[in-house]
């Protein structure tokens, strides 16, 4: 997705969402100083050779569960939103890529990463805490902003870690993105937020997210080359 079809879907978001583009922006800078400090970061291409033509993406919706035993994912590239990466391990499964704003279960990450995960990792104006005391700790990062983009801070659109990671799929090449645990509904996984025992009835702030994210995923399929399906238990 290019600045200019981002852009108004971003300004929307800032809008409905009650949210800085000066703090956005600042997170952005303030992501790249971590980057480059700990030298520990990687460009688009060296992540698009990790990928092929087909991709899973799995989000932390309640059907998640159910779909990790069931179904087999050895034949694609397997990329995980946040919280959803608890839910890969806890069936043994380590995902490739992992798209986060670190707002998940960070010590699942770190596992994930020392066993080989890339990290594409998200600057926002409310994570700004998060990126100093976790960027650190992580190898292997691509950054992200929702500003317009940096030299090595990445702009590839979409809004949530779910959406955002299909986004990141299609512009490494990606043509055949499988969603899984993707559900948007009234529940939201129980891997989505640390202290999250189950699945949770939604919230304001998220339901309005996934509204976009769904709009989001609506115009790639639209405008966008890689074919999108969907894997449900
Ligand atoms: N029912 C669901 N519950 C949770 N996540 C879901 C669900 N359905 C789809 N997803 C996707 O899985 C991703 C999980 O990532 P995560 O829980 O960290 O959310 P997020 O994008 O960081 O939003 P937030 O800022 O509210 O945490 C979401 O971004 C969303 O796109
Ligand atoms: N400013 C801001 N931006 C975001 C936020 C958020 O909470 N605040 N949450 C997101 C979900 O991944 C993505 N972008
Ligand atoms: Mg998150």
């Amino acid at each position: 997705m290019r600045w200019e079809d981002w852009e108004p879907f971003y300004l929307r978001i800032v809008r409905e969402m009650g949210y800085s583009i000066e703090e956005d922006r600042k997170a952005a800078q303030i992501l790249r100083a971590l980057l480059l400090e700990g030298d520990k970061y990687i460009l688009k291409e060296e992540l698009g050779a990790v990928v092929g033509r087909k991709a899973y993406v799995f989000g932390a919706g309640p059907s998640l569960e159910k779909a990790l035993e069931k179904f087999d994912f050895s034949d694609g590239t397997l990329i995980a939103a946040d919280g959803a990466t608890s839910a890969l391990l806890e069936n043994g499964i380590v995902p490739d890529i992992i798209v986060t704003d670190l707002d998940g279960r960070i010590p699942d990450l770190k596992i994930a990463n020392d066993r080989g995960a890339f990290m594409v990792i998200h600057a926002h104006g409310d994570n700004v805490d998060k990126l100093t005391v976790y960027v650190p700790m992580f190898s292997r990062i691509l950054g992200t902003t929702q500003t317009e983009p940096l030299d090595i801070v990445y702009n590839f659109g979409g809004f949530t870690d779910g959406d955002r990671a299909v986004f990141l799929a299609e512009e490494l090449g990606v043509r055949e993105i499988t969603l899984v645990g993707f559900d948007f509904g009234s529940l939201v996984g129980k891997w989505s937020k640390p202290g999250l025992r189950d699945h949770s009835p939604i919230w304001e702030s998220k339901r309005k997210k996934f509204e976009f994210a769904k709009e989001l995923l609506e115009w790639l399929e639209k405008n966008d080359r890689a074919e999108l399906k969907r894997l449900s238990p």
